[in-house]
C-alpha cells in the first residue's frame, strides 16, 4: 500500500499570547499523532468541537508546524519539500472560503493561470468542473456577494478540484449545502482516482461514505479505521460524551 501522509507522533502546541514569554511550551492543541493515509483514499476526521480537526488539515497544509514528531508526504520528510510546491499539491479549503472579489468564472480559472496552463485547457477544465458540479451557468458571471453561504461553499471547493491536487483537505465542506448537492460532491469524490480526501465533518453519515475514520479527542487520536469495521453508535455516543465533557469544563 502506497501511503500519502505518514504521521509519526507528531504533536503540536500554539501559544494563546504570542507576546507572553510564560507560555513558551503553549498550549497543546494535538498530542502524539500518529498514521498513514494510503494513496487515493476518502478519509474522514471527526471528533467532538474543539478537537483538534481543523489544526490537523493546516498541519498537512503547513499553515502549522510540528512542535514535535515527523510528517512524511509522498515518502518525503515534508519539512524538507518546498511550501509552495506542497501547497501546490495538497490545497485546502477552509470553513470560510471567499473568491476574493472574482467572479466565479475567474475564481475557478485563477488556479490554472497562476499553473502556467493553456487557455484552452483551462476552458476545458473549468467547464468539467462545472459540468460535473452542476454548477449552473447564470452563478459564472456573479461575485460572492451575489451568492448564497452554500453556493459559495461548493464554488470553493470546485475551485480546488480543477486543480486536480493530490490531496483535498476539506473542513467541513457540505455545512451549508443541501442533500442533494452533498450526494453530488460525494459521488464526485469517488470518482476522483488521483486525488485523496481527507474530510473534516460532524456529520457521520458523511464519514460513512469514506473509506477510513480518523477519530479525534481533546488533540488524541482515539482510533483510525476502516468505515466498513466501525460500530457508528458508539462512535456517536463517544463524540456525544466529549462535546458534553468539554461543556462541563
Ligand atoms: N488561534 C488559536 N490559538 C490557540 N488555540 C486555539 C486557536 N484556535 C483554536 N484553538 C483551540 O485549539 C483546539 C482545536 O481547535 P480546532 O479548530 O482544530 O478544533 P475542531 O476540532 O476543528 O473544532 P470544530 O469542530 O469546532 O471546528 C480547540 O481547543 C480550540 O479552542
Amino acid at each position: 500500500m502506497h501511503t500519502i501522509f505518514r504521521l509519526e507522533q507528531v504533536s503540536l502546541n500554539v501559544r494563546l499570547n504570542v507576546n507572553s514569554k510564560e507560555s513558551l511550551a503553549g498550549y497543546s492543541i494535538l498530542k502524539d499523532i500518529s498514521f498513514e493515509v494510503p494513496t487515493g483514499a476518502r478519509v474522514a476526521i471527526v471528533g467532538a468541537t474543539g478537537a483538534g480537526k481543523t489544526f490537523l488539515l493546516r498541519l498537512l497544509n503547513r499553515l502549522s508546524t510540528p512542535t514535535s514528531g515527523k510528517i512524511y508526504f509522498d515518502n518525503q520528510d515534508y519539512s524538507q519539500v518546498p511550501v509552495q510546491k506542497l501547497r501546490s499539491e495538497v490545497v485546502l479549503v477552509p470553513q470560510e472560503s471567499r473568491l476574493l472579489g472574482m467572479t466565479v468564472k475567474d475564481a475557478l480559472s485563477y488556479p490554472l493561470v497562476l499553473r502556467g496552463l493553456p487557455k484552452t485547457e483551462i476552458t476545458q477544465r473549468v467547464s468539467q468542473w462545472v459540468e460535473l458540479l452542476q454548477i449552473p451557468d447564470d452563478w459564472l458571471g456573479r461575485t460572492e456577494v451575489q451568492l448564497s453561504v452554500g453556493q459559495r461553499q461548493l464554488v470553493c471547493i470546485a475551485r480546488a478540484l480543477v486543480i486536480q491536487p493530490k490531496v483535498l483537505l476539506l473542513d467541513e465542506p457540505t455545512s451549508n449545502l443541501d442533500v442533494g448537492t452533498t450526494q453530488r460532491l460525494l459521488q464526485t469524490f469517488k470518482k476522483l482516482v488521483d486525488t485523496t480526501v481527507l474530510i473534516v465533518n460532524h456529520q457521520l453519515d458523511i464519514a460513512s461514505s469514506c473509506d477510513n475514520v480518523i477519530h479525534l479527542s481533546q488533540g488524541r487520536l482515539i482510533s483510525n479505521q476502516r468505515a466498513c469495521d466501525i460500530n457508528w453508535e458508539l462512535l456517536k455516543a463517544s463524540i456525544i460524551q466529549a462535546e458534553a465533557e468539554d461543556d462541563f469544563i
